[in-house]
């Protein structure tokens, strides 16, 4: 087990590029199984959320040959092979393969999810969506059941916007008899390129990235090559860094629309922000203001970017409210800046954040995905040492964090822990 050491409060300056969506990766995997040919997605991430989705492609008789960039994923000999534990309670993004495998083969047995722990996360509207499309679905001892005879298109519409009913309801449909409508559907980017790749495949879908998507089924979906959208939430994580510690930063191969509501936010705090085409240049300042962010979802500010924008605000003159509507316990990162001296409480659904404070170098643990994201920039810009253990979070979601920063002029490494600091951490 390692642990991060960061030697923090060096400026940094230079390019990073940003790698594949962490959130459309683990969605296009899944996507694959429900061709009866080979797909090959470009520019997937090397996290660990890949390699897990990977293994249980092939626990499920399929092939994942993966080099760290490019995958091709062959899902001819797939069968529905029941996953109720194991590797599914690894990652959140196990549930799609419940629609996809639905779709497929009109039965599945999948485990509920796993991922971060951010507050209650059902999976009601998915369970809605696969019953309207003909499926029966049960839950048994923490697994859930599906099968159908035969799946039919539906009009539903979401009780909740939400990313993950909205893709696993596409992957069911594609291959259903007729029509499906989804209303209320969410509109984030990664829908798109779950949509993108679909239709690649043979899929009929219109719609995607708009609240209404229409799915007309197809018999049949075949294999095709993809290239995978940048990773926004790494390059809001980069540009964010850029804005606490940068001279000038460089954030590369980025879709400037996708983090529009960042950026506008940087630049109410007065940091110079210049986009161009896939390229985003953050210079840092030592006067921010304080902001106030309310997460929604997308084009809104996205929640995966409140816990790592919060630990900027410790840096902003005066006090700043953050709002998380979307999750109601998404606030595990708070505690672990306070040990960093931080200034910072919590009422309800709110941090509200009172700066300036020069952050101070310590021991801390990350909760989950973001909270690590949180931590990581909080010791760039603390003074002296930071430890951060929890270190298997992170790695869900960030390729070579350590590399891209040691590449801005970072001093950041992993080190081996001792039993003894293994044992201190598990009690
Ligand atoms: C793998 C992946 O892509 N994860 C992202 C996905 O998670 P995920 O797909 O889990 O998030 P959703 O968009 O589904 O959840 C949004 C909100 O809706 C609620 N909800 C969701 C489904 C449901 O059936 N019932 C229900 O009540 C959730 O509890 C949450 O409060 O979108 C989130 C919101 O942008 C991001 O934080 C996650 O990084
Ligand atoms: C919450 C996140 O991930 P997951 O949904 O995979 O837990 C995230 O990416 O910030």
């Amino acid at each position: 087990m390692e642990k991060l050491k960061i030697a923090g409060g060096y400026p940094l300056r230079g390019t990073v590029r940003v790698s594949g969506a962490k959130n459309s990766a683990v969605a296009l995997i899944p996507a694959t199984i429900l061709a009866e040919s080979p797909v090959t997605i470009e520019g997937l991430p090397d996290i660990s959320d890949v390699r897990v989705l990977g293994d249980l492609v092939e626990e499920i008789g399929g092939t994942f040959y993966f080099d760290g960039k490019e995958a091709t994923i062959d899902p001819t000999n797939i069968v529905s092979m029941p996953l109720p534990n194991g590797k599914v309670k690894k990652l959140r993004a196990s549930y799609y393969l419940m629609g996809a495998m639905l779709g497929r083969f009109k039965k599945a047995v999948v485990g509920l999810p796993g991922g971060c722990h951010l507050g209650p996360r059902p999976i009601d509207q998915h369970i809605k969506g696969f019953e309207a499309l003909g499926a029966k679905v049960t839950n048994e001892q923490g697994a859930i059941y599906l099968r159908a005879d035969e799946l039919r298109g539906a009009r539903i519409y979401l009780d909740v916007v939400s990313v993950g009913a909205t893709i696993n309801i596409m992957l069911a449909a594609v291959r259903a008899k007729g029509r499906t409508i989804i209303e209320n559907a969410a509109k984030e980017p990664e829908i798109i390129d779950v949509a993108t790749l679909l239709s690649n495949m043979g899929a009929k879908i219109k719609g995607a990235g708009t609240d209404v998507i229409r799915i007309d089924g197809v018999e049949k979906l075949s294999g095709c090559r993809h290239s995978i959208i940048p990773d926004r939430i790494e390059a809001g994580t980069f540009m964010i860094i850029g804005a606490a510690m940068g001279e000038e930063i460089v954030v590369d191969n980025v879709i400037p629309q996708h983090v529009e509501s960042l950026t506008a936010k940087l630049r109410e705090m007065g940091v110079r922000v210049e986009t161009s085409d896939d390229q985003i240049l953050v210079a840092g300042t030592k006067e921010l203001k304080a902001v106030d962010i309310k997460t929604l979802v997308y084009p809104g500010f996205p929640t995966d970017l409140q816990q790592p924008f919060t630990t900027l605000l410790t840096k902003a003159n005066g006090t700043s409210v953050v709002t998380d509507t979307i999750y109601c316990s998404r606030f595990k990162h708070i505690d672990e800046l306070r040990r960093m001296s931080a200034n910072i409480k919590v009422e309800g659904r709110s941090a509200i954040v009172t700066g300036p404070t020069q952050l101070q170098g310590a021991k801390v643990k990350a909760s989950d995905l973001r909270a690590g994201a949180a931590l990581v920039v909080a010791g760039l810009m603390a003074e002296g040492i930071t430890e951060i253990t929890g270190l298997e979070h992170i790695d869900r979601g960030y390729c070579n964090l350590v590399e891209k920063l040691n590449g801005l002029g970072a001093t950041i490494w992993r080190e081996k822990m001792s039993d003894q600091e293994i044992e201190q951490m598990q009690n």
